[in-house]
């Protein structure tokens, strides 16, 4: 990542030597403390409170990966003064793949949709939101991901919808940028059109983290594609534009989302705030590692049981990337695993999970 990153933009010396010492830092050192002043010194100062001087190989994947990515934004500049203030490292990447004959296949392949009868096209959204999570850059640099697909280990598109009753405010936690995200518009879409929502929030990152998650940039670079483009994709971009001018779609970016914990330790205003939806959507592996804790549980352990502590009905649709997954049957698992795949860690398996 970090040569991809030093091969994308022409960074000084300055910048070059401090990527080099947070991999030296994260692959053979110890946790160090942050080394700027940006505005969310104080609350890593918090949630770092007994992890400096541990050895990177001994913390948590969750807490490593993300106080690496924000270790990562320090190096480049993102807070200092100077050129690099504010500009998102991974924006090429995230671009790359927003222009790409792949987005623009799936763009393209949205004036099926009001063809379709109303169940044919709820499903049709539902599985792009659903299958929009493998185009995550993260885990691409990471694995040696095909993009094939399996099939849902869990749940359907029928199942979703059967989550909404009176239309209220969903709110949708959103992963990643681009492909992922269009689909995510389209799915916030169907909600509104179809009488489901009567708002939606949108919450995103508020910085640039596990390469392609979305931050509020992104949500504007990918209606600008979707206007841009032809057909149904471009009605589908006036539809979201005119949400957003109206207050019926807002976006929000609370600093919690790259925070180094479990959704079962959300802050107070953040609880609140879902609190009063009526439905909230996850989306992707990330947001449901710490949805479910990042643990290995028995794959059988009931999804409802682990997402006790979340305040209002919601769902996930995942792509799995890695181990931590509950509410599958044993049959299930057993036949999962008698097939010899690394199916929860490849990326080619997907699952739907309620709790109303
Ligand atoms: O974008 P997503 O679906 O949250 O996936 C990110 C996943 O990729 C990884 O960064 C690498 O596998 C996982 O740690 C993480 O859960």
């Amino acid at each position: 990542m970090i040569e991809r990153l030093c091969a994308a933009h022409p960074f000084g010396p300055d910048v070059r030597e401090a990527l080099t010492a947070l991999l030296e830092e994260s692959t053979r050192g110890v946790v160090e403390p942050l080394d700027d002043d940006a505005p969310d010194h104080d609350v890593w100062a918090a949630w770092t409170e007994g992890q400096l001087g541990r050895p990177w190989a001994e913390m948590s994947f969750l807490w490593a990966e993300s106080y690496f990515f924000r270790k990562l934004l320090g190096a480049t500049g993102y807070f200092a003064p100077g050129p690099w203030r504010g500009v998102d490292p991974f924006a090429p990447m995230k671009r790359a793949e927003l222009g790409s004959d792949g987005t623009a296949e799936t763009l393209a392949a949205l004036d099926s949709l009001p063809q379709l009868a109303d169940a044919d096209r709820d499903t049709a959204v539902v599985q792009a939101a659903v299958w929009g999570n493998q185009a995550d850059l993260a885990f691409q640099l990471s694995t040696d991901a095909s993009g094939t697909t399996s099939g849902l280990v869990s749940g359907s598109a029928e199942e979703f919808w059967s989550l909404f009753g009176q239309a209220g405010q969903v709110h949708l936690v959103a992963d990643n940028a681009a492909g992922e995200l269009s689909a995510d518009l389209v799915l916030i879409d169907r909600l509104l059109t179809t009488g489901r929502a009567e708002a939606v929030v949108l919450h995103v990152k508020p910085n640039p983290y596990y390469v392609s998650d979305a931050i509020p940039n992104d949500v504007i670079e990918v209606l600008h594609q979707l206007v841009g483009s032809a057909g149904e994709a471009s009605a589908i971009g006036h539809r979201v534009q005119d949400a957003l001018r109206d207050g019926r779609i807002a976006v929000r970016a609370h600093p919690f989302f790259c925070a180094p914990r479990e959704f079962s330790d959300m802050p107070d205003d953040l609880r609140a705030e879902f609190s009063s939806a009526a439905v909230t959507i996850f989306k992707g592996d990330l947001n449901y590692r710490r949805l479910v804790g990042d643990r290995h549980w028995e794959p059988t352990r009931p999804f409802a049981d682990a997402v006790s502590h979340f305040p209002s009905p919601l769902a996930a649709l995942r792509v799995l990337k890695s181990e931590a997954v509950v509410g599958l049957s044993a049959d299930t698992v057993s036949s999962l695993d008698e097939g010899g795949e690394a199916w929860r860690t490849q990326g080619s398996h997907a699952l739907v999970q309620t709790r109303s």
